[in-house]
Parts: structure tokens; C-alpha cells; sequence
């Protein structure tokens, strides 16, 4: 087995799925798809908690990355995808990486088991085993506050040690752990940060990247933030993001991804902004202050540099 993958890094976005009375809407998901294709992001995540992954059928599943898969194809842009996998049992685990295959994902977004709250030495176990059954690389998420577990650093760094074991998304809630996390880590193990507004004190204290539900929206002011620390510039950095701070509270003031799906239907991204249950729509108070920053964002676009 080849040691670890080229690591990852940047600005990931984990896709929402747009669907559209009841079904996947694969119109807006292949506009979408080249909107994005021509933004510097550097890899998709579908099917992720964004991407409401746990509500797809698994025939949906693989349309989702087919489809986006035809679309790169078609305009010529190469983007890693990354499938968001999830569930509590290792041997359905390792049954669903055998079955996704061939379905074109270039590697996995895989949740800690939840609730049922193993030891560190069952998630160990766990992520050894689904790690052993695929060619691809995986990405943990750890995500205590939703999966009810919280994988430690020393269970993490010994994972890390595994051929197809790439990193982390970290959003464990804890920016002790995190930033010790950024100081052991080896070489080709990445962590990216899946908490927005952490983004830029994760990238400060060493984080590879991050994926990112609100760069849907300004997409090239998040990289704006990390290129700026990349060219050791702080001060515009920390500028940068002082003028993008507020995005990540609009678009998490209700549950993801409804606020998000709202923003992208009036952009025009996608066709409508449905969810599927439990999720439900945003509240009409939500949805009028979105309606106004996307007209704000709408009309500086259209501002001449000048005015
Ligand atoms: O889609 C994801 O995966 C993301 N998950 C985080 C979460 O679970 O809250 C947020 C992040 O922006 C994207």
C-alpha cells in the first residue's frame, strides 16, 4: 500500500444537493457545478451534511456524483469529489465503500459512528477497517456535537498513520484540541477546518484548508483570505475576513442547509430552494434579510470599481 495521498488542502465546498419537487434536480445541479467550476475552489464534497447526504436514496447518491463527474468533464475541469459517507455500523460501512466504488468519487467524507458513542479504541477500529477495504482516501469528520463522540488526538494521530487515512474535517468544537492537532500532525495529513467561522484562526494556526458551506457565497473572498496568509500578508488577511465575518452567522442562523439553498434560489443557482424533511424551509424573517444581502451583493457586483 502507497503511503499517504497528495494532501489535501484549501478551500473545499461541500455541494448542496438541489432538489426539486421531491426529486433530484439535476438542471440546477449541473448549473451549479459550472458556476463553481469556475471558482478557485479545490475540491467538491456531495452528498455531505450540507449536501443533506443522509436523506438520499443510494441511487441518488451516485446520479449526484455522476452527474457532477459529466459536468467537469464537459467544460474540462479536473476537481477532486470527495463522497460523504456516513453510518454507525463498520461492516455496512465497509459494504457501502464496495458498493460506491465504481461511481467515480475520487475519495470519502466519513462521520465518527454516531450514537451509539464507541471508545476511542472502537473508533480506531472502525476507521482501520473501512481504510483497509478501499484504494481511496478518507477523510474523517469529527463532529462531536453532532455524532455524540469526539475522536480524541491520539486516537486521530494514530489513524494518521494509515495509507489512505488523508485528515481530518475538524470540527471538533474545541480549539485546544484543534490548534494541538495543527502542531502534531504529520506530513500529508490534512486538516481542514468544516467550521466557518473558525477559518481564519484555524488557518493561522496551521490548518490546510477548509470546507466550507458559506462559500457558496463569496467564494473568492474566502480564498482571498487564505492566499493572503499564504503570501504572509496578516494584517489584509485579517481584513479580509473582518468583511466576510458576518456571512457564516446569516447563513447558520437556521438550520444548514436551508438559509444557503434560500441564498442560491434568489441568486439563481439553483431552481428552487426545497429540503427534505426534517429539514424545513427558513422562516420568513430569515429569508427577508436574506433576500436583502443577496440584493446588496447583486448590486455590488454591478457597481463599477469607480463608484
Ligand atoms: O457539509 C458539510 O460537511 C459541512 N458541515 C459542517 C456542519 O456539519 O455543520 C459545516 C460546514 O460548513 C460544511
Amino acid at each position: 500500500m502507497e503511503t499517504n495521498q497528495t494532501a489535501l488542502q484549501g478551500l473545499w465546498l461541500p455541494l448542496v444537493t438541489p432538489f426539486r419537487d421531491g426529486a433530484l434536480d439535476e438542471v440546477s445541479l449541473r448549473r451549479l457545478v459550472r458556476h463553481f467550476a469556475c471558482e478557485p475552489v479545490d475540491g467538491l464534497i456531495l452528498g455531505a451534511t450540507t449536501g443533506e447526504g443522509l436523506t438520499l436514496e443510494e441511487a441518488e447518491a451516485e446520479r449526484l456524483i455522476r452527474v457532477t463527474a459529466d459536468e467537469l468533464a464537459a467544460i474540462g475541469r479536473r476537481l477532486p469529489l470527495y463522497l460523504g459517507l456516513s453510518g454507525s455500523d463498520t461492516r455496512k460501512g465497509v459494504k457501502a465503500l464496495a458498493r460506491t466504488a465504481t461511481w467515480g468519487a475520487d475519495g470519502y467524507l466519513i462521520a465518527c459512528p454516531y450514537y451509539t458513542r464507541p471508545s476511542q479504541q472502537g473508533l480506531v477500529a472502525h476507521f482501520e477497517a473501512l481504510a483497509d477495504s478501499t484504494q481511496r482516501p478518507i477523510l474523517i469528520y469529527n463532529i462531536p456535537y453532532r455524532t455524540g463522540v469526539n475522536l480524541g488526538n491520539e486516537a486521530m494521530l494514530a489513524l494518521a498513520g494509515h495509507a489512505n487515512i488523508a485528515g481530518v474535517k475538524d470540527c471538533c468544537a474545541d480549539p485546544a484540541q484543534s490548534f494541538d492537532l495543527m502542531r502534531r500532525k504529520p506530513a500529508g495529513f490534512a486538516v481542514l477546518t468544516g467550521e466557518d467561522a473558525f477559518f481564519y484562526g484555524a488557518l493561522t494556526q496551521g490548518a490546510d484548508g477548509g470546507i466550507l458551506a458559506s462559500a457558496h457565497v463569496e467564494t473568492r473572498a474566502f480564498v482571498e483570505v487564505r492566499d493572503r496568509l499564504a503570501r504572509g500578508d496578516q494584517a489584509g488577511a485579517l481584513s479580509a475576513w473582518h468583511r466576510l465575518c458576518d456571512l457564516p452567522r446569516l447563513l447558520f442562523a437556521e438550520p444548514s442547509p436551508s438559509p444557503i439553498k434560500h441564498w442560491l434560489w434568489r441568486a439563481g443557482l439553483i431552481d428552487s430552494p426545497e429540503v427534505r424533511l426534517p429539514m424545513t424551509p427558513v422562516s420568513d424573517t430569515l429569508a427577508a434579510r436574506i433576500d436583502q444581502a443577496v440584493g446588496a451583493a447583486k448590486a455590488g457586483a454591478h457597481r463599477s470599481p469607480t463608484t
